[in-house]
């Protein structure tokens, strides 16, 4: 018999765009809903570089967040050429960050302030690397030089690969992993070395992009490789290897700046996470390992509790919308128009 219901210990998503302003207000109650809690992406403009800044956007997440939801999101600061060790390790120890982000400079949005060099952070890290802080990476070279699909691939042999060698101690998280080449890189690392997965990238390959008119609500950043590549992060997002682990990168752009001459890279999941790798892990025939990918993993990297509620999904084909809107805001979700198998259950 096919099972009706999917109740899990409650999930955290462990990378989030909640962005700012009116966009948060429309956004945040969707990750919410399902997750405990939310590693959230700092790269705001300005970006989210100080204590006093992390601070504040923690509290305009609260007031954006219905306070019974019980909601907790975890700030993360966004490393610069010219950022201090000293303020990253304040902002540690007195969990106004939970961890350091490195976006290669101009790699995606909002990441003109990100690091043109590495060595240019190299205290920075030592300090992460000394106090067991996590580095988060948006893993992609931007030499003009390299080709778009080949750019993840590229930055672990140039960048990371190093990196890691350097300071074996660091604890990294390749965040929204896209290739097959990042699967295996994960997996030979030490315990140290994890991954997140998108529900995006487990369904989506460049066809589903770029196949029959070009799809810009398919398009972020990394892009969707081939279809081999989707088949790796399956295979590993269902292996049980506490090393992958959810991160949404749920990462809302307006409908108009998407659909555009030159669209904005991300795509919304939030509104339909849970239910979208439910549907992935059942089609691998893999249900009983959603709860580890999903709730158990990560803490366990991150060093932090296990949740102590449960969600529950239930077997209910749902539609979601073509767009969520709010005022003048309108954003087109992750599987718009799509009818999706299971459908949380408010609780
Ligand atoms: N993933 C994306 O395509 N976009 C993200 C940035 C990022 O995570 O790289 C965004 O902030 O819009
Ligand atoms: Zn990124
Ligand atoms: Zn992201």
């Amino acid at each position: 018999m096919t099972q009706s219901t999917l109740t899990l210990r409650k999930p955290d998503d462990w990378h989030v765009h909640l962005r700012d302003g009116a966009m948060l207000d429309l956004v945040a109650d969707f990750t919410a809903r399902q997750f405990a809690r939310a590693i959230v992406m700092p790269n705001l403009t300005p970006p989210v570089t100080t204590v006093d800044q992390a601070r504040a956007y923690r509290d305009r997440i609260n007031a954006a967040v219905p306070a019974d939801r019980g909601f907790t999101p975890l700030m993360t600061a966004y490393l610069t050429d010219t950022i201090e060790a000293e303020e990253i390790e304040r902002g540690f120890k007195d969990g106004a960050f939970t961890a350091a982000k490195l976006y290669p400079q101009n790699a995606t949005t909002n990441s003109a302030h990100g690091v043109s060099d590495i060595a240019n952070i190299r205290p920075v890290l030592e300090r992460m690397e000394r106090i067991g802080m996590p580095l988060l990476v948006h893993g992609e070279v931007v030499s003009p030089d390299i080709d778009i699909f080949d750019r993840e691939a590229v930055f672990l042999e140039t960048v990371l690969g190093p990196l890691i060698k350097d300071m074996p101690g660091l604890r990294v998280v390749l965040e929204h992993i896209t290739t097959e080449q990042s699967v295996d890189f994960v997996k030979a690392g030490g315990d140290n070395i994890a991954a997140t997965i998108t529900a995006h990238h487990l369904r989506i390959d460049r066809n589903d992009m770029l196949v029959g008119g070009m799809r810009p609500h398919a398009y972020c950043l990394p892009v969707a490789k081939r279809r081999l590549h989707k088949e790796a992060l399956r295979k590993a997002a269902v292996s049980g290897d506490p090393k992958f682990f959810l991160g949404t990168d749920t990462a809302p752009h307006e409908r108009q700046a998407k659909e555009s001459a030159c669209g904005c890279a991300g795509i919304f999941s939030a509104p339909v996470a849970i239910e979208s790798y439910a549907q992935t892990f059942e089609e691998e025939g893999a249900l009983d390992k959603l709860e580890g990918f999903a709730s158990e993993f990560g803490p366990a990297f991150y060093r932090l509790p296990l949740n102590e509620g449960t969600i529950t999904m239930e077997r209910q084909p749902t539609e979601i919308p073509a767009t969520i809107d709010a005022g003048d805001i309108k954003v087109v979700p992750f599987h718009a128009g799509e009818v999706m198998n299971w459908r949380l259950v408010e609780g």
